[in-house]
């Protein structure tokens, strides 16, 4: 089986200045569809610059990146949007739901971009994954009207608008009570029951030892790669 995402000797510095400060070296990896990826580390380890790699929003010093069948170093800057549009869904701590938009909006907006499905299914797809996520009542709020845990149930919502293979999520119950994180870690759950592949960055340990696989960075390598059969697996 093809991995979803394949990362051959990824090295990654950030040069300030004259300074280059490596932050990963040599990350080897292979995600297969329809596993659950937990990374974590203390912080500064690297882990959202590994899943800025797998998004495309950044690039490897040296080494390769593929991910969803796209080497993504040779994707030019359009190619990229267009490759992350139809590709990845992106959920992020403070969910960045557009404040003008109603959720019903939001959710829209990655298939207005892609523009493949005609304005009517659009609408339904919006609507059946706002009661995917439980807030079909919601429809017409604004984020400032929802709690935080809507707004993130919103943000994933808007993350599948198109339907992407894989999910990436930067730690996103980082900002909610452990209860709301654990309803929306659920429904992350659910999505990997349907098959899609999710990479989630977390300071969460519960959560992290419940998906299928975690991975710990340790100053930008990979300390340990734990896929066990007593964690959960989609
Ligand atoms: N755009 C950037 N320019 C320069 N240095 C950066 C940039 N982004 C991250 N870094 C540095 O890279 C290192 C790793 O940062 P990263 O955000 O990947 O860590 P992290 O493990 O996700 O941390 P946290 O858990 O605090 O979010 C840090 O030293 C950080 O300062």
């Amino acid at each position: 089986m093809t991995p979803i995402i394949q990362l051959n000797n990824v090295y990654k510095a950030y040069t300030l200045g004259n300074v280059s400060q490596p932050v990963l070296h040599d990350i080897s990896l292979a995600v297969y569809a329809g596993e659950f990826v937990s990374i974590v580390g203390a912080s500064g380890n690297g882990k959202s610059t590994l899943l800025n790699l797998l998004t495309g929003i950044d690039k490897p010093s040296s080494g390769q990146v593929h991910v969803c069948g796209s080497q993504l170093q040779r994707l030019k800057e359009e190619q990229l949007s267009i490759w992350r549009g139809a590709n990845v869904g992106i959920v992020f701590q403070f969910f960045q739901l557009l404040p003008s938009l109603t959720l019903l909006q939001n959710i829209l907006l990655p298939m207005d971009f892609v523009g493949t499905l005609p304005k009517r299914k659009r609408l339904d797809r919006a609507r059946y994954l706002l009661d995917l996520v439980s807030l079909t009542s919601q429809a017409q709020q604004l984020p400032s009207q929802v709690s935080g845990g809507q707004q993130q149930r919103a943000a994933i919502a808007r993350a599948m608008a198109n339907d992407p293979p894989l999910i990436v999520a930067d730690e996103p119950t980082g900002n909610l009570d452990s209860e709301t994180a654990e309803s929306v870690f659920a429904l992350f759950l659910t999505l990997c029951e349907q098959g899609k592949t999710l990479v989630m960055v977390t300071h969460n340990e519960t959560l992290a030892q419940a998906t299928s696989r975690r991975i710990t960075l340790h100053a930008g390598r990979i300390l340990s790669d734990n896929s066990t059969q007593t964690r959960r697996s989609c």
